[in-house]
């Protein structure tokens, strides 16, 4: 199949209302070309990009890219992308210079375009994400290096979520802990616990791909021996317990299995929730409190928070 790209250069107030409308009208593979990100350091300074091409950033303004399929409708469906983006200018939306252009390229080019964007990445103090086709050589002996091929799960590893998930690994995590993790998606939290020292890992997902996924992924990485991985809906039915249960996944989830996770825990165990938009803290905090967790870190990144939980036997209410 052939697909036409289309190209709108515009301005990062406009990256999210367009990339919706991309969405609604039904194309794929959505790339953003800000060249902040040739220069972006995440607060903490980790989340270096190594390896951008400058060549394909806009000197000014973003550029966002997405695909649609050649068919009778291409030219209506462009009419009425550009239609909506210009109705942005009712809500005073900066639309920068507005250019949108198409081009034809074929389904490989389609299927790889992508994978240009996604360069090795360091996200902690030791863990470095590199995709699996780039050649990384580490820059110290302590450098932990994750491979990864996302395809289609989610969890290329550099998304706030998964940043912040890894980093509390990285903190709280004791040599020879059992942990699981629920929503595994790429695998790359199990694949951080395992090379962070973790004895076994157990990872679960609803999600046949991202059970593929990390089971690749493990297998890229040589621990297809140390991590088990099963297609689960979150902790039903598993009956073990374990030092650490991390979950990347959403606050409306989180909070449906807090007591789960508080069953599947060792008395001191740690519960490393992510996922958790700004808004939606309290209501994870109360529930984990109200299940009787300690709360012993709240992180934030961008506009999500992770909370790390300590089940303290002492302190659970009686229910
Ligand atoms: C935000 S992704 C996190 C992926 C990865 N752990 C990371 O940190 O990058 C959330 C994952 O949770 C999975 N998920 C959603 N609901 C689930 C459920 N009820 N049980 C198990 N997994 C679920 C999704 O399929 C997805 O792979």
């Amino acid at each position: 199949m052939k697909w036409s790209e289309i190209s709108i250069h515009t301005t990062n107030e406009a990256i999210e209302p367009i990339s919706n409308i991309l969405h609604e009208t039904g194309a794929s593979g959505l790339v953003i070309e800000d060249p902040l990100d040739l220069v972006k350091v995440r607060e903490n300074v980790y989340g270096e990009i190594y390896d951008l091409d400058p060549n394909e950033y806009p000197e000014e303004g973003v550029r966002i890219k997405a695909y649609l399929p050649i068919n009778s409708f291409l030219s209506e469906t462009v009419e009425e992308i550009k239609q909506a983006i210009n109705n942005l200018l009712i809500y005073d939306i900066d639309l920068g210079t507005n250019q949108v252009s198409l081009s034809e390229i074929n389904e490989e080019e389609w299927a790889t375009a992508w994978k240009k964007y996604y360069k090795p990445v360091k996200i902690s103090k030791k863990i470095t994400i590199t995709p699996t086709w780039e050649e990384y050589s580490p820059v110290s002996t302590d450098e932990i290096i994750i491979e990864l091929d996302p395809g289609m799960a989610f969890g290329t590893g550099t998304h706030p979520t998964t940043v912040l998930s890894i980093q509390a690994l990285e903190t709280y995590l004791t040599k020879e802990d059992i942990v699981i993790d629920v929503g595994c998606g790429s695998g790359v939290l199990s694949i951080a616990a395992s090379k962070l020292g973790a004895k076994e890992v157990y990872a679960y997902d609803l999600d046949e791909i991202a059970v593929n996924s990390t089971k690749l992924n493990a297998k890229v990485n040589q621990l297809d021996q140390q991590i088990v991985v099963k297609q689960n809906n979150l902790l039903n039915n598993i009956n073990m317990t374990a030092d650490v249960i991390v979950s990347n996944i959403l606050a409306e989830i989180i909070v449906q299995f807090v007591d789960d996770a508080w069953n599947n825990l060792v008395d001191g165990g740690l519960f490393i929730t992510s996922g958790i938009i700004q808004n939606k803290k309290q209501l994870v905090k109360d529930k984990l409190v109200e299940q009787g967790f300690e709360i012993v870190a709240v992180n934030e990144m961008e506009d999500w928070i992770s909370i790390v939980a300590k089940k303290n036997e002492s302190t659970q209410v009686n229910k």
